[in-house]
């Protein structure tokens, strides 16, 4: 008799009558339904192989047998990857990135930095023989690669990286060498104990003169007993500078000094993608547990509501719900100017590279910082049982804040793309995704409050930041301060309007991607809903910007925060059908709470139980220090 599959009543309740397609947005989601099937297939050629399964939860294992633990399940990912019915590149973003990789990699996959960075530095910035020589070796594991930039000293300052590389003539070779304790690499992924290749950065030095910062491949241990190379400590020798630019003995200047730089802009476009999965994650366990979890009293003399009931609980989950959607299409918007600046750059063209920069940098430290904010919300959203390590959000929460960091510092992101802004602004050229800023914002600035009227909103308070900030630059300017000082004295006008500028991406991406889809009506409705939510959301939050930038008034806010909490009401019914649109296996949200038959506290009690604490009823440390404390009489 087939087993009855329990489903959590309010669950059950709240999957009735759904009035859209869910499939539909998952194929939204996923890139067409061709990729849902692929996806599908690979979640289950994958989550179906037991030696992938973790026989003790990882957080009970020691911190080398976690390495060893995650290194092994690695490898045999790589090799299943060898035979998987999916493509590479789809297949490799699958088991590197929050989605299907951390289902298996819970604790990090030690090859990511391999595919996430070493591999597109080859294939960004070597040279056609380089790639020939390295590519296919990389491809086939025999060499394992990461990316070492970073020193104990500098992270961000790419200019004041302290290794050097200094080219030999007479041999034709590059000397490597850390001068300083602070020189040493540091936090590269893989680095100390994975992999046995590098893509080093360092200052190129040559007949005397410094060249700036340039990639070359390193080898750092032996291939065969995987011992570090002599001298790997402090002194490399024989690196090859990766896309070399000496040319019989002579420097040759690239056609732009930050070429170099270009994979970090390939893994800022990734990152937007990565976080937002993330973010899936987290919305979708805190909105189930929200409706399983029933808890106080909202009509006196009722039963416990479903927490998700509570107005304050739908003004915590269901903005983070709509960013979900929001960051997606942003993303996919940024990957398509990625692959489009990129061709072109190849083919010399390099008029795009200053949008790709700017734009990268915006939306990595926009969709990272807001991920990490609401995937907190949501963590608290779940009250204790949120805090606890099984829940999930610990994990999500580490993953989405390092994004924060990694791969740019946000606030240092958000200067560049400042510094991005004000050229065009000033210059009134170039910014193709800025386009905004060129010429000066047409139309009478009264205020009206429909979805085309808030983002004429967004747009207003975009281009105002950036003449607020420059007025900020002029005015220390007419004071005498140098342009270095004024700078740094404007840095919180900056800030903010490449903060908004970077809103207004994702609230147009959002808006455009609606009008241009091809959705059934069912599923368009309550995506706009979601979307009107998001942008009055922000435009609330951020109320002080508009104010300063347009013709708002306090009735119109008024008047949003009215339609707020009725987009909050209407999109409320939907919220279980919407996270179940996502598609995510209980074995990739890795949460009691957030599973998809809401037998949530079974779950939460079985996971208990498989902690060492509770294989005993008295541990052994009761007898070596309670028990003669207990007798002390202190
Ligand atoms: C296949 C993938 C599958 C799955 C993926 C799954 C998961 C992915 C998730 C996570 C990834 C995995 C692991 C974590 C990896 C993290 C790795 C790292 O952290 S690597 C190290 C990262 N480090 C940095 O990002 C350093 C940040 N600092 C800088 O970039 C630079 O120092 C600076 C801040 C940009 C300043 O540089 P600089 O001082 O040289 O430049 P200026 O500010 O003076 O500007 C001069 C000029 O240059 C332009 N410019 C600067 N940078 C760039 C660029 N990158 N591209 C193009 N142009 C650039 C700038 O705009 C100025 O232009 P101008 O105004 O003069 O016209
Ligand atoms: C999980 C993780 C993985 C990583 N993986 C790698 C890797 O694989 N390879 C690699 O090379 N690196 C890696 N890194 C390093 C990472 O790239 C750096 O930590 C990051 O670039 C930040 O640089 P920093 O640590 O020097 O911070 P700092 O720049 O020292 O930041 C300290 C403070 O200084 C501020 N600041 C710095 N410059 C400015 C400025 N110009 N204006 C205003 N404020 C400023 C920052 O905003 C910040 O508040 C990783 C880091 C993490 C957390």
């Amino acid at each position: 008799m087939s087993k009855e599959i329990y489903e959590n009543p309010d669950l059950k309740k709240e999957r009735q009558n759904c009035p859209f397609n869910k499939e539909e947005i998952t194929h939204l989601l996923d890139g067409g339904k061709e990729k849902t099937i692929e996806r599908k297939q690979l979640e289950n050629y994958i989550l179906s192989d037991e030696q992938l399964k973790d026989a003790v939860p990882m957080e009970y294992l020691s911190h080398a047998d976690k390495y060893a633990e995650e290194l092994r399940k690695a490898c045999l990912l790589m090799h299943k990857l060898a035979d998987s019915p999916a493509g590479q590149v789809p297949t490799l973003r699958a088991l590197m990135g929050a989605g299907l990789g951390s289902a298996v990699l819970k604790e990090g996959n030690p090859l990511a930095l391999h595919y996430v960075m070493f591999i597109p530095a080859l294939m960004g910035q070597g040279t056609i023989d380089q790639q020939a020589k390295w590519l296919e070796k990389a491809y086939n594991l025999n060499m394992i690669g990461t990316y070492a930039q970073t020193e104990l000293g500098h992270g961000t300052f790419l200019r004041g990286l302290e290794t050097r590389a200094t080219y030999d003539p007479k041999t034709q070779e590059f000397i490597l060498e850390s001068p300083s304790l602070t020189a040493y690499k540091w936090w590269p992924g893989s680095l100390g104990k994975t992999a046995n290749y590098a893509v080093v950065m360092a200052q190129l030095y040559t007949k005397g003169k410094c060249e700036g910062t340039h990639p070359f491949m390193v080898q750092l241990r032996d291939e065969e007993t995987h011992e570090p190379l002599p001298g790997i400590v402090n002194m490399w020798l024989n690196p090859v500078c990766i896309s070399s630019y000496i040319h019989y003995g002579t420097y040759v200047k690239p056609t732009n000094s930050k070429l170099s730089y270009a994979t970090m802009v390939f893994v800022r476009v990734v990152v937007c993608q990565d976080v937002t999965t993330n973010l899936r994650k987290a919305v979708t366990i805190a909105t189930r547990y929200s409706c399983v979890r029933r808890q106080s009293e909202l009509k006196p003399g009722d039963r416990e509501p479903q927490v998700m009931d509570y107005q304050a609980q739908q003004n915590k989950l269901l903005p983070p719900l709509a960013a979900t959607f929001a960051f997606q299409l942003a993303a996919d918007h940024l990957w398509n100017l990625y692959h489009t600046a990129n061709n072109n750059i190849e083919q010399g063209d390099l008029e795009l590279l200053p949008d790709l920069h700017g734009l990268s940098c915006a939306l990595k430290a926009l969709c990272s910082s807001e991920a990490a904010n609401f995937v907190e919300v949501c963590r608290q959203s779940c009250g204790g049982h949120g805090y606890m390590s099984c829940s999930n959000f610990p994990r999500i929460y580490g993953q989405v804040t390092a994004a924060e960091t990694y791969e740019g510092e946000n606030t240092v992101l958000w200067l560049q793309v400042a510094r991005y802004l004000v050229k065009t602004r000033k210059e009134q050229s170039g910014g193709l995704s800025v386009k905004y800023l060129i010429g000066e914002e047409k139309g009478p600035k009264t205020v009206d409050t429909t979805l085309e009227g808030i983002v004429k909103l967004y747009r207003r308070a975009a281009v105002g930041l950036v003449d607020v900030a420059i007025a900020e630059l002029d005015k220390s300017g007419r004071k005498g301060e140098a342009p270095h000082d004024a700078w740094n004295h404007a840095a919180v006008y900056l800030i903010k309007a490449a903060q908004a500028h970077a809103r207004l991406f994702v609230v147009e991406s959002f808006v455009d991607s609606l009008k241009e889809g091809k959705l059934s009506a069912p599923v368009r409705t309550v995506l706009s809903q979601l979307c009107e939510l998001f942008i009055i959301y922000w435009l609330l939050e951020r109320s002080g910007d508009f104010f300063l930038c347009s013709n708002l008034t306090k009735q119109d806010l008024l008047l949003l925060n009215s339609k707020y909490v009725e987009l909050l009401a209407a999109i409320r019914p939907q919220a279980v059908n919407l996270v179940d649109s996502f598609d995510l296996r209980d074995e990739v949200l890795n949460s009691p709470l957030g599973c998809w038959d809401g037998n949530v506290y079974q779950r939460l009690f079985d996971e208990a139980a498989k902690s060492p604490l509770n294989q005993s009823n008295v541990h052994e440390s009761f007898h070596k220090y309670l028990k003669p404390l207990l007798k002390s009489n202190l």
